[in-house]
C-alpha cells in the first residue's frame, strides 16, 4: 500500500512540474523563429533574373531571388555576395535596397530584404534552382512569386532599371 501511494505521489509531483519545464501550459504559442534572408534582383540589358525553386526544396516550384539566408557577423551585403557565388558561381556588386518584408511561412518567419544588383565577373550558372530567367520588370508580377516576395516584385515591376 506504501509503495502505491508514493507512486501516486511521484506521478503527481511529475506533473506538476511540467508548466514551468515546458512552458507550454500557461503560456501563450512560441514565436516563430525569424530567419533573415536576403535576395538578388540582378539587373541585366534592362531585365531582372527570376529564379525558380527545385524539387525536393522548401516553397518548391515558387519563383524567388537568388540569395539566402544571412549569417552570423554578416552584413546583409557580404550575404547576399557569398550566396551568390555558392549558388550561381559569379560574382556580384551590392547596390540599392529595394525593401523589406516578412510573411509567416508555416516553417517559419522570413523577412526578405532585396537588393538591386549587377554582375561584375562571371554568368549566373544554373546549380540548384529549377529554372532561371531573364524577365522585363513590368512582366515579373506573372510569374508566381514566394508569398514574401510580392512587395518587392510589385517595386521592381515599377521601375526603369
Ligand atoms: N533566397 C531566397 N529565399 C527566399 C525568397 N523568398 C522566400 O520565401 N525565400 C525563403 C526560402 C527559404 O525558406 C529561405 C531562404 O533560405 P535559403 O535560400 O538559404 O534556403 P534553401 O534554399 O536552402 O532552402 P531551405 O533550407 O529553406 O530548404 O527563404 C527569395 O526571394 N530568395
Amino acid at each position: 500500500m506504501a509503495q502505491i501511494v508514493s507512486a501516486r505521489m511521484c506521478v503527481v509531483s511529475w506533473i506538476q512540474l511540467l508548466p514551468a519545464q515546458g512552458g507550454t501550459m500557461t503560456g501563450g504559442p512560441e514565436e516563430p523563429k525569424l530567419i533573415r534572408v536576403v535576395g538578388a534582383a540582378i539587373v541585366k540589358d534592362g531585365k531582372v533574373l527570376c529564379a525558380q525553386r527545385g524539387s525536393g526544396k522548401t516553397l518548391s516550384g515558387y519563383w524567388e531571388f537568388p540569395g539566402g539566408k544571412i549569417e552570423e557577423g554578416e552584413t546583409p551585403q557580404q550575404a547576399l555576395q557569398r550566396e551568390i557565388e555558392e549558388e550561381l558561381l559569379c560574382e556580384i556588386n551590392v547596390d540599392k535596397e529595394v525593401c523589406t518584408s516578412d510573411y509567416l511561412y508555416d516553417f517559419g518567419h522570413v523577412e526578405l530584404t532585396t537588393f538591386l544588383c549587377h554582375l561584375i565577373e562571371g554568368s549566373p550558372k544554373l546549380t540548384e534552382h529549377a529554372r532561371m530567367v531573364w524577365v522585363e520588370p513590368a512582366d515579373m508580377p506573372q510569374l508566381n512569386w514566394a508569398p514574401v516576395d510580392h512587395d518587392a516584385v510589385e517595386h521592381i515591376s515599377k521601375m526603369t532599371i
